[in-house]
C-alpha cells in the first residue's frame, strides 16, 4: 500500500518525467480537478498527484451547459489562482474549445498557460490534434492528451455517451492512443470508454493512463471536485460519480478517501465503470 507523507513539505513536487516512474512503479496516479487557491491549498494537503484546471469549470463554476463557452482567459485566470495555492501537486491546464485549432494558436495558449504555473496542458483528440502535440512538444510544452468522450466534441456526438463500444470503435480509440504517444503526449486521460478497452491501451502505451469512466485497470484517475464532494449541480450524475464528502468527513478527508481508493484499487469499481 502506498502511504503518502503528513505534510506537504515531506513530499518531493511532482514533475513530468516522475509520472513514467510512477507507472513503472506500479503506483496509481491520483488527479482531481480544481480552480480556486483555497481547494488548492486543500489538494496540495491531502497528498493528491495532480490537478487539472478542467474546462469543466464552464458547467461546475460559470453554469453553462457545455463546455465550450470556456475561453483562453478563463483557463489562465483560474490556473494562476490554483497555481497559487499549491506546493507539490503537478499542475495540468485544459486547452478550451477550439485554442487548439492551430499549432500556433495552441502555441500561445499554452505559453500563457505555462507562466501562469502550469506544468502540462491537455488537448481533446488525436488527427490534426497530432501535429499540435508535436509542435508543442517541440516547443518544450509537456502534453497530456484525452480520448474517448471528448466533451468539447459534444455537438458532433449529440450527448456525453461512452466511447469505443464497438469493435471498430474500439480499434480506432487504441490507434489513437498509440499516435498521440507517438506525438510526444506523457500522459492520457480516457473518458467514458469500456473497462477492457481502457485497460488494453493501459497495458500497451509506457505513458500512464489517468481514467474518468474508464474502470479500475488504468495507471491513474481523475475526478471532477464538485462531483466528489455530491455538488451534482442539478445535472444527472454519471456512472463514474461517487460522493467522497460522507465518508470522508471533511473536504480534505474526501480528498483523502478518494486518493486511498485510488491508490488501494477499491475505486472505481463495477458499478462506476462502463463493460
Ligand atoms: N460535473 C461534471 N463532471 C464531469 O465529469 C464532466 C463535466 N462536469 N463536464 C464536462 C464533462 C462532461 N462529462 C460527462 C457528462 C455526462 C456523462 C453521462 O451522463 N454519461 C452516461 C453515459 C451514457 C452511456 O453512453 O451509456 C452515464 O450514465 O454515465 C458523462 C460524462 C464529463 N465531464
Ligand atoms: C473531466 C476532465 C478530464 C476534464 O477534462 C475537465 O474537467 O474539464
Ligand atoms: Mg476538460
Amino acid at each position: 500500500m502506498y502511504t503518502s507523507p503528513a505534510t506537504p513539505s515531506e513530499r518531493k513536487p511532482w514533475t513530468v518525467p516522475m509520472l513514467r516512474i510512477a507507472k513503472k512503479d506500479g503506483r496509481k496516479l491520483v488527479m482531481l480537478t480544481c480552480y480556486d487557491a483555497g481547494f488548492a491549498r486543500a489538494v496540495d494537503t491531502a497528498g493528491i498527484d495532480m490537478v487539472l484546471i478542467g474546462d469543466s469549470l464552464g458547467m461546475v463554476v460559470q453554469g453553462h451547459d457545455s463546455t465550450l463557452p470556456v475561453t483562453v482567459d478563463d483557463i489562465a485566470y483560474h490556473t494562476a489562482c490554483v497555481a497559487r495555492g499549491l506546493a507539490t501537486t503537478l499542475l495540468v491546464a485544459d486547452m478550451p474549445f477550439q485554442s487548439d485549432a492551430s499549432a500556433s494558436r495552441a502555441l500561445d495558449a499554452a505559453t500563457r498557460f505555462l507562466q501562469a504555473g502550469a506544468a502540462m496542458v491537455k488537448i481533446e483528440g488525436a488527427g490534426h490534434k497530432l501535429e499540435v502535440i508535436r509542435h508543442l512538444v517541440e516547443r518544450e510544452i509537456p502534453v497530456c492528451a484525452h480520448l474517448g468522450l471528448t466533451p468539447q466534441s459534444v455537438l458532433r456526438l449529440g450527448g456525453y455517451r461512452v466511447q469505443g463500444r464497438d469493435e471498430a470503435a474500439a480499434a480506432k480509440l487504441l490507434e489513437d492512443a498509440h499516435a498521440v504517444a507517438d506525438a510526444g503526449a506523457e500522459l492520457l486521460v480516457l473518458e467514458c470508454v469500456p473497462t477492457a478497452v481502457a485497460a488494453r491501451i493501459s497495458a500497451e502505451l509506457a505513458i500512464p493512463t489517468i481514467g474518468i469512466g474508464a474502470g479500475p485497470q488504468c495507471d491513474g484517475q481523475v475526478l471532477v471536485l464538485h462531483d466528489m464532494l455530491g455538488l451534482a449541480g442539478g445535472q444527472r450524475r454519471p456512472k463514474f460519480v461517487k460522493d467522497f464528502l460522507a465518508e470522508g468527513g471533511s473536504v480534505v478527508g474526501a480528498m483523502q478517501a478518494y486518493a486511498t481508493a485510488v491508490r488501494e484499487g477499491q475505486f472505481p469499481g463495477a458499478e462506476h465503470s462502463y463493460a
